[in-house]
């Protein structure tokens, strides 16, 4: 069954917005995991625009299932979740002025400093992860430099304006998955997934987790949060077993 990791990085969002002690993030992580959640996953950005240290600290102390790290392979950053040792630590690209993370990191053009982070944060007892876009070359580069895990971004998918231009993306998600999972890579997905468009992805066999964020940040306005968090563990259920059947 494909797993679901809750990001609840826009809790910290609205926070921030005003400066206040609410809504926290940590009421967040307890509430998702009781509604069924798999992992817990944050973005602790090196601009701090939602997370911030402190949240990720004591996260790591009450999280129950497993906390899924995403950081910048940066000096600052690495430092940072080497002290963390999360279960999962997840590399990402970061560009202080994007809206959101824009693309999968480019493991082919920077080797050697993926392969160092991937060393340090092994070592220090995470399972590494490598954000990617679904592209055969960098998945064969992060199998290459021994990442365990892949988690195929599928932000062009999901932002996709036409149907001809979904499918196109869908496909390229199907073929990477496939390439990973032979690889015998662990193989996630995630970014920009909704109510309405996750369905397909969850349809792809071998994906073993979802990381899945806004989305349900942004329903639990109107459901709450454990009905938001166990509607999309739902869709996913669904969609998986009836492409399985
Ligand atoms: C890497 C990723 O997909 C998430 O961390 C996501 O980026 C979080 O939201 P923001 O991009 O808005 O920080
Ligand atoms: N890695 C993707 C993630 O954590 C969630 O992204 P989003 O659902 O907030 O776009």
């Amino acid at each position: 069954m494909i797993q679901l990791g809750v990001n609840i990085d826009h809790v910290a969002t609205l926070r921030q917005a005003r400066g206040t002690r609410y809504p926290s993030p940590i009421q967040a992580a307890v509430i998702a995991e009781s509604a069924g959640a798999d992992a817990i996953t944050v973005h602790l950005r090196e601009d701090r625009r939602h997370i911030q240290d402190r949240d990720v600290e004591i996260l790591r102390d009450v999280i129950q299932t497993r906390m899924n790290l995403e950081t910048a392979v940066t000096d600052e950053m690495l430092a940072h979740a080497l002290r963390i040792r999360p279960q999962d630590a997840c590399l990402v690209p970061e560009k202080r002025e994007e809206l959101t993370t824009e693309g999968g990191l480019d493991v082919v053009g920077q080797r050697a400093k993926v392969k160092a982070a991937i060393n340090m944060l092994t070592e220090a007892g995470s399972r590494v992860s490598i954000f990617i876009d679904p592209d055969l070359k960098q998945i064969d580069a992060a199998k290459e430099l021994g990442a365990p895990v892949i988690e195929i971004h599928t932000g062009r998918y999901a932002e996709a304006e036409d149907l001809h231009t979904m499918q196109l993306e869908l496909e390229r998600i199907r073929v990477a998955v496939a390439h990973g999972t032979k690889l015998g890579l662990r193989v996630n997905a995630g970014h920009g997934l909704h109510y309405h468009n996750v369905q397909k992805i969850a349809a792809i066999p071998d994906i073993r987790e979802l990381n899945i964020g806004h989305a349900i940040v942004a329903q639990a306005l109107f459901v709450g949060f454990k009905e938001a968090v166990r509607e999309m563990k739902q869709l996913i259920e669904v969609s998986s077993r009836l492409s399985a059947s």
